[in-house]
């Protein structure tokens, strides 16, 4: 069973004028244990997909989904007060700013002790309990690399650097021990030596509490250095699938070749001051999206089957929803390849 599973998850957004179809039948599975990155360039609906998990949805937007369910529980039937328990104790987020998600107007070390869930506190009088919530804050800080707590616990965000910032955030979305931790662009606009520590210390985790993550971003070299699979997004769609080592050797769709091309870490054979790959064209706006694929206008291979959305199809487990793929197999080409429903 997926700990997180989403299918067909489509988010309207009212824009005063029209209503958008913002994300198109997405589709995202987040197994126990697993790093899963999800990419896709600016404004291709990858944080539209965390508020969806969140619940976080203004009353302009709407969602339709088959299913959004964790650990087999959907949760579209959940009350409001159930889909909090779950946000609260299991499922923890790092945005992209630290600092604007944590309270300016608060010490970090209450910040720290407020995250800490009341179960994990002994009965005891206040002012024991308050220790008891200072201590566990301490050892969060030393978790997650920040031995010198007390420079910081009495400091307030704004005089902390951005990287210690993040990684007090860290601290805080894993005071509760979750199953699943969302690193929505946490790492974006770090100079390369921070980014890395915070990739080893979600890493770290990974490996010992077996904590899911699921890593939003758009820089493919950081995040399909640690991540196990892959799901790639292309303007509200999921366009291709599967094990971060099988896309980056045969990429299905010609939208995450355009993406891997356009990289020069995944580009072995580029001779120095040779010109990147990209694909004509940019990613279209949601008031002028172009029916079926979305790729269609911008792809090499569009032909007028484009017009009509593909059906997600499968090879063992690389999934990937395009009417004339690249790479595929011999055999695969021979037998009609099965439409999976995910
Ligand atoms: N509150 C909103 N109202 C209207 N449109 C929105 C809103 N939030 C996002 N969008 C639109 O939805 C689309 C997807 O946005 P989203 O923020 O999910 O992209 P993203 O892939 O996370 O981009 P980035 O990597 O830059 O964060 C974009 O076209 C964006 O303009």
């Amino acid at each position: 069973m997926a700990l997180l599973e989403i299918k067909n998850l489509t988010l309207f957004i009212d824009t005063g004028d029209e209503t958008v179809k913002a994300l198109d039948k997405v589709n995202l599975r987040l197994d126990e244990g697993e790093i899963k990155a999800l990419v896709g360039e600016s404004g291709s609906g990858k944080t539209l997909i965390v508020r969806a998990i969140l619940g976080a949805i203004p009353d302009t937007w709407s969602i339709k989904a088959d299913r959004i369910t964790y650990q087999g529980k959907s949760m579209q039937d959940m009350s409001p007060e159930q889909r909090r328990q779950i946000m609260r104790r299991e499922i923890a987020v790092v945005f992209q700013e630290p600092a604007s998600a944590l309270d300016p107007s608060v010490k970090i070390k209450e910040q720290i002790k407020e995250s800490i869930p009341d179960e994990f506190i002994e009965k005891a009088w206040p002012w024991q309990q308050s220790k008891q919530r200072e201590a566990l804050a301490i050892s969060l800080l030393h978790r997650v690399g920040i031995k010198n707590h007390g420079r910081y616990m009495n400091c307030y965000p704004h005089e902390i650097p951005a990287d210690v910032c993040q990684k007090i955030m860290i601290a805080m979305a894993l005071a509760s021990e979750p199953k699943i931790l969302i690193a929505d662009d946490s790492t974006r606009g770090m100079e390369s030596a921070t980014k890395t520590q915070i990739l080893r210390l979600l890493l770290k985790f990974n490996k010992t509490k077996k904590l899911a993550i699921l890593f939003v971003s758009h820089d493919l070299l950081a995040i399909t250095s640690m991540a196990h699979s892959m799901t790639v997004l292309y303007c509200g769609q999921t366009v291709e699938s599967g094990k971060v080592k099988s896309l980056l050797k045969r990429p299905l769709h010609p939208y995450t070749k355009a993406l891997l091309d356009s990289a020069p870490s995944f580009q072995v054979s580029l001779a120095p001051k040779s010109k990147l790959v990209a694909l004509d064209g940019t990613i279209p706006t949601l008031q002028h999206l172009p029916i079926g694929c979305r790729l269609g206008p911008r792809c090499p291979n569009a032909r007028k089957e484009c017009v009509i959305v593909p059906s997600p199809r499968s090879i063992q487990d690389h999934l990937y929803s395009c009417h004339f793929p690249l790479h595929l197999p011999k055999s695969a080409k021979r037998k009609s390849i099965k439409v999976v429903s995910l």
